[in-house]
């Protein structure tokens, strides 16, 4: 299914990137007037605040829900700022809507659960309101497709997807990995979905926001959702993602914004080299499944397994390090590998069950 999206009219629609700033959390009224007013300063048009926060595990700071809201509301009426908050229920959505606030995101946990983004869906029935959605916590690209497609049915036109990095046992460089491939595919399938990237949450670091947001950029992202804090050590959660208006201002400005539209003739004249290069790609592919199904055809007369591991993990580990040598990822080439072998597999099993 297809979206029907309208666009997100928001004050810095025409900029890119647009930039909604804020602290994970709303803790105190003055550490989100605070921190509202400084951002303002910064030219900042929209503020983001958690009310409702879903912790990985019980004891933490849980926000401090309705209560927070009227200091929403006090945002907007002294800095003219729009005001965004996450929903995880119906009755979440119920209470933003009450107080006025004029976007509402959905989180990661909540977008990998269907029931709840039906449930929610269903309370956004005959309202106009943005709606983002966060990438849910696996690298499901078909579950975040259909969490937005909810809420799209449910009438809301006017949506972005944020993508802000998946789990994983792995947590060396980044709080959540980046797997640019999923947001890449999904620009791909939805290329007229406003695209945000959430950089506080993949890299869970204050040092990753700028190098993130400059990588966001340069694949086309059209917005930057950053937690923002007036005093980001001290903050009840997420202290260490956290940067203070200052600092998330310098960060803005070093950005380097560039532009999809490609104007220039040396560009086609590589892009021809480019397709004459992915047509050779092609036809030695195609010669190497040849030779494969040959050697199908070798072990179904002489009754061998389709899989020789030892001969696998040779062109692997063969493969992986003449990947290196030639300035590439050693796991890209190992993953072509992977790809190839499995094709390779396929065939074979076709030929030897004939
Ligand atoms: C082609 C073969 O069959 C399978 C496919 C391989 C490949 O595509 O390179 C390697 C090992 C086997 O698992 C083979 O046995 O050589």
């Amino acid at each position: 299914m297809e979206l029907e999206l309208e666009p997100l009219r928001l004050p810095s629609d025409t900029e890119r990137p647009f930039v909604i700033a804020g602290p994970c959390s709303a803790e105190t009224e003055e550490q989100v007037m605070e921190t509202a007013r400084l951002l303002a300063m910064k030219g900042c048009r929209m503020f983001r605040a958690g009310v409702w926060k879903p912790r990985t595990k019980p004891g933490g700071f849980e926000g401090n829900g309705e209560k927070a809201l009227p200091w929403l509301v006090r945002v907007k009426q002294e800095t003219g700022m729009l005001v965004a908050t996450e929903v995880a229920t119906p009755e979440h959505i119920e209470l933003a809507l009450k107080y006025g606030i004029d976007i509402l995101w959905v989180g990661a946990r909540t977008s990998a659960n269907p029931f709840a983004m039906q449930a929610m869906a269903d309370a956004l029935k005959g309202v106009d309101i943005p709606v983002f959605v966060k990438n849910p916590v696996n690298p499901d690209l078909e579950l975040w497709i259909g969490a937005m497609e909810r809420i799209n049915q449910a009438g809301i036109k006017r949506m972005a997807a944020v993508h802000r990095g998946f789990s994983s046992y792995d947590k060396k460089i980044y709080r959540n990995l980046p797997m640019w491939q999923i947001p890449i595919e999904l620009h791909r399938r939805i290329p007229e979905l406003p695209m945000i990237c959430d950089p506080s949450h993949i890299g869970g670091r204050r040092e990753l926001i700028a190098p993130l947001c400059q990588q966001a950029l340069d694949l086309g992202f059209d917005g930057l959702l950053i937690e923002s804090h007036c005093d980001p050590d001290k903050a009840w959660s997420d202290a260490k993602q956290q940067v203070t208006p200052d600092v998330l201002d310098y960060i803005l400005s070093l950005l380097v914004v560039r532009s999809e539209t490609n104007t220039t003739e040396g560009i086609a004249v590589l892009r021809k080299q480019i397709d004459e290069i992915d047509n050779q790609l092609m036809e030695l592919l195609a010669k190497r499944m040849r030779v494969c199904r040959e050697i199908g055809q070798y072990k179904k007369e002489h009754n061998m397994t389709v899989l020789q591991s030892a001969r696998y993990s040779e062109i692997l580990d063969k493969r992986g390090a003449q990947g290196s040598l030639c300035g590439m990822s050693p796991e890209f080439a190992t993953n072509v590998f992977e790809l190839i072998h499995g094709e390779s597999v396929r065939q074979q099993m076709e030929i030897i069950n004939k």
